[in-house]
C-alpha cells in the first residue's frame, strides 16, 4: 500500500528549509496535500474565519477535547493553548489529500510545565504517520541560512541553534522513517516530491553535525 494514506510529520531544525520545500510541493500539487485546521483558544485576528486559520475554542472547550484525547499535539505559547486534533487530520485524509504535519520542535510551556513538543507526542497516539526529518547539510550552512533570512536577532540565532542540536541527537536516536539532507535544493525536492506522492522511501544519511563542522 502507498505510504500516500498515511500523514506526513514533517521536522527539522528551524531554517533548514522545510516551508521552502513545501511552498515548492504545494505549489506544483495544489489538490493533493493539505494542513489539518489547529484549535487555539486565542482571540480571531481581523480577516480570521473560524475553523479556516483555526478552530477558535474557549479555554474551557479545549481542556474538555485535551481530556477526551482529541489532540495529537498541543503546547501553550503566550498564555494560549494550541492543539492539533486527530479530527482535523482525518478531515484532511478522507477530503483525499495527504495531510502535512509541519512540526517545528520546541520547549513550550503547557499549563505551567515545560515539555517538548513536537514528534515524541505524535509518537503517544495512534496516528501512524510517516516521519520525515529535513536536515541542514551542516550546522554553519544552518546557520548562514538563518541569517540569510533576516529573521532572527542574536537571541533568537542563538535558542534556534542550541534547538537544532537537540533536534538532531534526537533524529541520531532514529526516531525518524527517512531523512533529506537539504544541501541542493533541487535534488532535496525530488526526493521530497516523490516521498510525500508517496512513491518513495529513500532515505540520505543523516550527517553528524557538530558545531565545528
Ligand atoms: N537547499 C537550500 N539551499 C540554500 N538555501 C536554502 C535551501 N533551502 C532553503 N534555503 C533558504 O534557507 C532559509 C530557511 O529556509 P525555510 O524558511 O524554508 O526554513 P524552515 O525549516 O521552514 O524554518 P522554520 O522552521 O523556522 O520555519 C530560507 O531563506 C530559504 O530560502
Amino acid at each position: 500500500m502507498s505510504s500516500f494514506s498515511r500523514p506526513l510529520v514533517i521536522s527539522g531544525p528551524s531554517g533548514t528549509g522545510k516551508s521552502t520545500l513545501l511552498a515548492r510541493l504545494f505549489a506544483e500539487y495544489p489538490d493533493k496535500f493539505g494542513f489539518s485546521v489547529s484549535h487555539t483558544t486565542r482571540q480571531p485576528r481581523t480577516g480570521e474565519t473560524d475553523s479556516k486559520e483555526y478552530h477558535f475554542v474557549s479555554r474551557e472547550a479545549f481542556l474538555n477535547l485535551l481530556k477526551a484525547n482529541a489532540f495529537i499535539e498541543h503546547a501553550e505559547f503566550s498564555g494560549n493553548l494550541y492543539g492539533t486534533s486527530i479530527a482535523a487530520v482525518n478531515s484532511v485524509q478522507s477530503a483525499g489529500r495527504r495531510c502535512i504535519l509541519d512540526i517545528e520542535a520546541q520547549v513550550g510551556c503547557f499549563l505551567n510545565c515545560h515539555v517538548f513538543i513536537g514528534v515524541r507526542q505524535i509518537k503517544e497516539t495512534s496516528l501512524n504517520p510517516v516521519y520525515l526529518f529535513i536536515s541542514p547539510p551542516s550546522m554553519h550552512i544552518l546557520q548562514d541560512r538563518l541569517a540569510g533570512r533576516g529573521t532572527e536577532t542574536e537571541t533568537s540565532m542563538q535558542k534556534r541553534i542550541a534547538t537544532a542540536v537537540t533536534e538532531m541527537e534526537y533524529a541520531a536516536s532514529g526516531a525518524h522513517d527517512i531523512v533529506i539532507v537539504n544541501d541542493n535544493l533541487e535534488r532535496a525536492y525530488g526526493i521530497f516530491k516523490s516521498i510525500a506522492l508517496g512513491d518513495c522511501t529513500q532515505s540520505d544519511i543523516l550527517p553528524k553535525l557538530l558545531m565545528n563542522e
